[in-house]
């Protein structure tokens, strides 16, 4: 503040000082008065850029822009002032500009400062509304970018924008030329080529609007396409937790509504934008020939409705905001009912969900309301000024037509520029007010685009042969959302041709440490190898296909059998998989299916029974031929004998097995058992060594294998 009084003090000083020098050399010029008002406009708007130049390079950020403000002020208000004074003059009185007084120099001083403190703290608001401004500006130059590859379509488009607001802009004139006409005002010889003009503009008109509108729109289809393709690519390069941070109901409402959104908003407001500005100016062009008062009496309508839209825009902005956070939890909290629904059927819970979307419903309601209710307000308010100012108008163009300043057409054609010229100016502050509430939508998105994933890049490690074997050397882990360790300094070996099985109690640790190796995140503290290779030098295609994992729960989509198990892999023959199916002993279940391997498995699989999505993903992991294999229970669901026929064909070519399981007879089997416990390595043996030694996993057997002896 005492920043603004000193620099605002210091444009006063300037602006007196300008004043003087002017008002000097007028009187050492020998001059009688101070020039017309052509010089008053001249010095004014000269003084403008000086005070402009000197605030610019004296200040900046929201200063500067203060001070540009008041400095602006400053200068157009002497002329503004002397023109409607000499306006409102009789026409006798000589045009011989202000007198060089320094009372007229305070009150435009005064003046400007009182305007300027009202406008900067009662009228602007926020106070970061500055930065808002400069954030907006650049977030919309960004999606701008995003149009490069369009720009000869939107040459296009805006060059039959333009053409066609030429022709919409002379209808009017050429309908009051022929009321003229057919009233007797003007010839009637006129009237053919008059009625000739009116139809050809009226065809050039709907010519060059149709293709300006099919152009917007292919190029707005191409953005929308390019745009999804780059945020789609964005999000599958994220870590893990971004996933987990960050819901599939939110991240899908970014993907479609709001890229959607996005290129709508700037590419349709930007040409409602550019095709009302041109209208605008023509249109007042035009106006300002047939009567420069009833343009005046228009022109004024303009800064009070900006003022009142200004306003409401900021509130509307707040409550888009709001709404559409609310949709998103909406629609993720129906999304999570929904996908859940044997959970909470089995739970007879369908009435406490629907009473749980009820009390989000209400939410959506109550904002959806107190926006209805900002938008009734300002329309009545908007309504009551437009109301006032028709009123003058009207009694205004009665006094010009008695006097015979203004024809009958004329008239009419003004009246029909003025209904769209209002609606122009309605329309940019429309499409102004649009654009800034979207600013909230677009930022998210172009902060999801341009997000760096929080993970290793990616190496080039590709050899032709590998061993398999892991080494875990000191790792200690925590995830992002958790500060507690899952992982302390863990340390253990996987040899190739061997199994080694984790065990422990639950929350021991044992999935943290199948999600380190299969790369879903990355240790803190220590280090993961393979074949004495940190896991990302390999290249990420071939790291995944060499370190395959099948899961308890394994994701299946939607689809054929065949095309779940050949997801991922380019060259897989019906014969290979049929192969690895039969091995598992999958063959036969599948042989008896409908369709057989082509055989649609439903959303998620939900046709499988979960023994059949285990045995399913048991194929889809072996098909790769994997060097290190990892069971996360993933024969939980199986019998004996497909259980069986699994793990020897897990085991077979010398392959890397880790199993995490909770039955003994799984464990059994392992050459290689590592206890887990509180993230720790508590023990580590065969079997029969760590019964023998009488620690932890003895004590705990029992309880590790009671369920599943
Ligand atoms: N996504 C996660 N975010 C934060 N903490 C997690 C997450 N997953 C697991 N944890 C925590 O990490 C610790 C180890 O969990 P982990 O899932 O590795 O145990 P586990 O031995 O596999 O258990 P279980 O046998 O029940 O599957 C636990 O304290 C758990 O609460």
């Amino acid at each position: 503040m005492k920043e603004v009084i000193i620099y605002g003090l210091f444009i006063l000083f300037l602006d007196v000082l300008l004043c003087s020098a002017r008002w000097a050399g007028l009187l050492l010029l020998g001059c009688s008065s101070c020039g017309g008002l052509t010089e008053l406009w001249l010095f004014g708007l000269m003084k403008g850029v000086f005070l402009h130049v000197c605030a610019s390079a004296l200040t900046d950020g929201k200063l500067r822009t203060v001070l540009c403000r008041f400095s602006a002020l400053l200068c157009l208000l002497p002329p503004v002032f002397e023109t409607g004074r000499i306006l409102h003059a009789p026409p006798s009185e000589p045009d011989s500009g202000p007198s060089p007084n320094l009372s007229l120099l305070f009150l435009g001083a005064a003046s400007s400062s009182l305007a300027c403190g009202i406008w900067e703290n009662l009228l602007s608001g926020d106070k970061n509304k500055e930065n808002v401004k400069l954030d907006t500006k650049r977030i919309l130059m960004r999606v701008l970018t995003y149009f490069k590859p369009d720009s000869l379509y939107l040459i296009a488009a805006f060059s039959f924008l333009i053409l066609g607001v030429f022709c919409d802009t002379y209808i009017p004139l050429c309908q009051g030329k022929v009321i003229d006409i057919l009233s007797g005002q003007e010839l009637q010889t006129g009237f053919g080529y008059a009625v000739g003009q009116l139809v050809l503009i009226s065809i050039g008109s709907a010519l060059f609007s149709g293709m300006r509108g099919g152009i917007f729109m292919c190029s707005l289809a191409r953005l929308n396409k390019r745009l999804k393709h780059l945020l789609f690519h964005s999000l599958l390069q994220q870590e893990v937790h971004f996933f987990e941070e960050n819901n599939p109901g939110k991240l899908s409402s970014r993907l479609h509504s709001d890229v959607d959104r996005m290129g709508r908003t700037v590419a349709l407001n930007a040409n409602a934008t550019v095709r009302s500005a041109v209208k605008t100016i023509l249109m007042l062009r035009v106006m300002l020939g047939l009567s420069w008062e009833l343009t005046l009496l228009t022109c004024i309508e303009m800064p009070l409705l900006a003022v009142m839209q200004n306003k409401y825009i900021s509130l509307y902005k707040e409550l888009k905001e709001q709404t559409q956070e609310c949709h998103a939890q909406n629609k993720d909290l129906a999304s999570q009912t929904v996908s859940g629904i044997r959970t909470v059927r089995s739970f007879r819970a369908e009435k406490d969900e629907l009473r749980r979307y009820d009390v989000a419903l209400d939410e959506l309601c109550a904002i959806k309301r107190r926006s209805g209710i900002y938008s009734a307000v300002h329309l009545l308010i908007r309504r009551m000024v437009s109301l006032v100012i028709k009123t003058i108008m009207l009694i205004q163009a009665r006094s010009l037509i008695s006097s015979g300043q203004l024809s009958i057409g004329s008239l009419v054609s003004f009246f029909l520029y003025q209904k769209p010229m209002s609606v122009n100016l309605k329309e940019i502050m429309y499409c102004y007010g649009e654009t800034v509430s979207t600013v909230g939508v677009i930022s998210k998105v172009l902060s999801y685009l341009d997000r760096t994933p929080k993970c290793q890049k990616e190496g080039d490690l590709a050899p032709e042969s590998l061993e398999g074997r892991i080494v875990f050397q000191n790792v200690t882990f925590s995830y992002p959302s958790s500060d507690k360790p899952a992982l302390k300094s863990v340390s253990l070996e996987l040899q190739p041709g061997r199994i080694t099985a984790l065990v422990g109690p639950s929350g021991g640790g044992k999935t943290s440490c199948v999600s380190l190796l299969k790369r879903l995140y990355e240790p803190q503290e220590g280090q993961i190898l393979l074949d004495g290779a940190l896991l990302h030098h390999y290249k990420h295609k071939y790291f995944h296909q060499k370190v395959a994992l099948v899961s308890q729960n394994p994701e299946l989509f939607s689809g054929s059998l065949r095309s779940n198990i050949e997801y991922g892999l380019k060259d897989c023959t019906i014969e290979k998989v049929e192969e690895v199916a039969k091995k598992i002993g999958a063959h036969d279940f599948i042989s008896e299916m409908e369709n057989k391997y082509d055989t649609d498995i439903g959303e998620r699989g939900g046709k499988l029974s979960e023994g059949q999505k285990q045995s399913v993903a048991a194929i889809r992991a072996l098909i790769q031929d994997p060097r290190v294999i990892i069971l996360d229970e993933a024969t939980s669901k199986l019998d004996v004998d497909a259980e069986q026929a699994v793990l020897r064909e897990v085991l077979a070519h010398g392959r890397t097995v880790l199993v995490v399981a909770h039955q003994l007879r799984i464990v059994e089997k392992a050459d290689h058992i590592v206890f887990l416990e509180d993230g720790s390595v508590q023990e580590e043996g065969t079997h029969e060594e760590l019964i023998e030694r009488k620690g932890r996993y003895h004590r705990l057997k029992e309880e590790l294998f009671s369920e599943n002896p």
